[in-house]
C-alpha cells in the first residue's frame, strides 16, 4: 500500500507519524505543505481542515495525529509502539494527551501575539497549560530513558515531538533548565534516526491568518 503523508515543517503533529513510520520502517511520500496558506491541500482530504493526513492509495484519507498513529499501528504492526497491556496503553495515550496539549496551547499562544491586540489573559492560560504539561512530563520521565515500562513507545513520540516543537518555536522558554531530567530525555530522544529525519523547523506563512 502507497501512503501519502501531508504535513509541514514545524508540525509536532506531523512529526510524530514521520517518527512512527520511520521506526517501523514504512515508506512514505512526504508531502510538505502551509497548511494555513490558500495553497494547501488539507482540505481536499481532511473536512477539518488540518494536517497531518495519512493518504493510503487504496481507502479513505486518515486524520488526527493520535488516530493516524492507531492506524499505523493497527496496519503495520511490527515493531509494536503501542504498550502489551490496555492499562499501560490508556496511560501512553495520556501522555500524548498531555504532549498534544501542550502543543495546542503552544500554538494558540504563538499565534495570538501576531494579534493586533494581543490578550495578556489568554496568553498568561495559554502559557499555565504549557508549563503545567512540562512539569506533568518531568514528573513521568524521571530518571528513566523512556516513560512507559522504560522501554521506548507511543508516549516517548509523542513527548519528544512535543519536546522537540517546544525547543524551536519557544527558544526563550528555559525548559531544559527548570527540568534537567527533560532535557536529557529529550537529548536521548532526538539521538534516535527517526528523530533525526523530522527535525522541526519554521515554515513561512504567505496568507494573514489571525
Ligand atoms: N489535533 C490535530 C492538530 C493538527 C493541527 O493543528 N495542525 C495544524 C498545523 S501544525 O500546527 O501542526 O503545524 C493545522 O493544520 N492548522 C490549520 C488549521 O487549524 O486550520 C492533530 O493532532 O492532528
Amino acid at each position: 500500500m502507497a501512503l501519502t503523508l501531508i504535513s509541514a515543517t514545524p508540525s509536532p503533529y506531523a512529526r510524530k507519524v514521520r517518527i512512527m513510520l520511520a521506526e517501523k520502517g514504512v515508506q512514505f511520500t512526504l508531502q510538505t505543505e502551509v497548511p494555513w496558506d490558500s495553497t494547501t491541500k488539507t482540505k481536499d482530504y481532511n473536512p477539518l481542515e488540518k494536517l497531518p493526513v495519512l493518504i493510503p492509495d487504496k481507502g479513505q484519507p486518515v486524520f488526527e495525529s493520535h488516530f493516524i498513529l492507531e492506524w499505523i499501528e493497527a496496519h503495520y504492526p511490527e515493531p509494536r509502539l503501542y504498550p502489551p497491556t490496555k492499562e499501560k496503553e490508556l496511560f501512553a495515550k495520556q501522555i500524548q494527551v498531555i504532549a498534544d496539549g501542550m502543543c495546542d496551547a503552544g500554538v494558540l499562544l504563538f499565534f495570538e501575539k501576531q494579534r493586533e491586540q494581543p490578550s495578556y489573559e489568554w496568553q498568561a492560560r495559554q502559557r499555565r497549560k504549557l508549563e503545567g504539561g512540562m512539569k506533568a512530563l518531568s514528573g513521568y520521565v524521571g530518571d528513566n530513558e523512556f516513560i512507559v515500562d522504560n522501554t521506548f513507545g507511543l508516549a516517548d513520540i509523542a513527548a519528544g515531538s512535543a519536546l522537540g516543537w517546544v525547543k524551536v518555536r519557544m527558544p526563550e522558554y528555559d525548559w531544559q533548565g527548570e527540568y534537567p531530567n527533560l532535557k536529557r530525555y529529550s537529548a536521548g530522544l532526538e539521538a534516535r534516526k527517526s528523530f533525526q529525519e523530522s527535525v522541526p523547523y519554521p515554515q513561512k506563512i504567505s496568507d494573514k491568518i489571525v
